[in-house]
């Protein structure tokens, strides 16, 4: 595990969410092994500076947190699943994905208001692209304002009257307690969420002495929660080429008459404006010798459906972002993550 036998060292954010998130998983990790964690509060590049995140991009909360697990200041991260590139961590693994919390979105609205109620002209805040992208396409002649900011203080621009609704995951409210907010979960047929919203990924270190710890983490893994998350990251790697579109995608598992489980795949790219949209779906068996690798060619299956659909289009640079989102708001769904991450 590492050199030292005090308490395993659990790096976080100092964020609500963060801290939240990172308690939940220690109790856990404690419960299922008894090995006492302590959390390190990691000040990231993006919590010192006051310039937007979307300038700095989500990328600096997690590459200050995997920077202290490299320089073994920390033994662990847990990050938002959704929230990590694509592309692996050199000297990293991801040792668990604990069970998904409920991966919508949900609409927190003035006067408990539901998405299909807020009159024309209403004024929705939202930082992804993703939701700014589908708001657009239903077609109520929304507001839809980019916001920024903490999961608390978007929740205030609707108390205050500043906004008619904002729009956020569902999992970020649960996660801070705060359910009670919600006004309308959003059904996915109409907001499709970003891939792996709603989980977490706890890693670590890779190297030879790192394979105790990693057993250790195992506990915590929950194997459905692994697959549906392979099957939406495989579709977004498969799209991410210089991609500044809105992509979602959401999986879910069900067993079949024989037992065998089939994994069910939706995927959407949006053009910002709403205006096309290609959204389609597939779904295939498991194997039951290697389910993942199956989880994820039905992600690149899919994210290949979407190209020939036309999704190229929408994800070539320039595809409308420019001209809804003001300078500084970079596209992904990272763009609107505020000190609450
Ligand atoms: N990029 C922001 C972000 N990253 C993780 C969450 C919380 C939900 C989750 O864990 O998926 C949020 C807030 C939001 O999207 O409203």
């Amino acid at each position: 595990m590492s050199a030292h036998n005090g308490p395993l060292r659990l790096g976080t954010r100092g964020s609500a969410l963060a801290r939240t998130q990172s308690q939940h998983v220690a109790d856990a990790l404690r419960a299922a092994t008894g090995r006492p964690v302590e959390l390190v509060e990691i000040v990231t590049a993006g919590d010192r500076s006051a310039a937007p995140v979307e300038q700095l991009g989500v990328g600096v909360f997690v590459s200050a947190l995997r920077d202290a697990l490299l320089a073994k200041e920390i033994d662990f991260a847990v990050h938002s699943y959704k929230d990590l590139p694509t592309a692996p961590a050199d000297g990293l693994v991801i040792a668990a994905t604990p069970v998904r919390q409920d991966p919508r979105d949900a609409l927190v609205a003035r006067d408990g208001l539901h998405l299909s109620e807020l009159p024309p002209g209403s004024t929705v805040g939202t930082g992804a692209v993703r939701r700014i992208a589908q708001l657009h396409a239903l077609g109520h002649q929304l507001d839809v304002r980019p916001i920024r900011g903490n999961v608390d203080s978007r929740l205030r621009k609707v108390t205050d009257g500043e906004l008619d609704a904002v729009v956020l995951a569902r999992a970020g409210l649960a996660r801070i307690g705060r359910l009670d907010a919600i006004t309308e979960t959003l059904d996915p047929m109409l907001m499709l969420p970003a891939p792996a919203q709603g989980a977490l990924a706890v890693e670590c270190r890779d190297g030879d002495g790192d394979r105790e710890l990693v057993r250790l983490l195992a506990h915590l893994d929950d194997a459905d929660t692994r697959l549906t998350v392979a099957a939406e990251r495989a579709l977004l790697a498969a799209l991410e080429a210089g991609c500044s579109a809105p992509v979602a995608a959401l999986a879910v598992l069900a067993e079949d008459e024989d037992g065998a489980l089939e994994l069910y795949l939706r995927g959407a790219v949006i053009s910002l404006d709403g205006v096309r949209d290609v959204r389609l779906s597939r779904s295939a068996r498991l194997s039951i010798t290697d389910p993942e690798t199956t989880a994820e060619s039905i992600g690149r299956e899919l994210a290949a459906d979407l190209l020939e659909a036309g999704a190229d289009d929408l994800l070539a640079p320039g595809a409308g972002a420019d001209e809804i989102l003001r300078p500084g708001d970079a596209p992904g769904d990272g763009s609107q993550s505020g000190s609450a991450r």
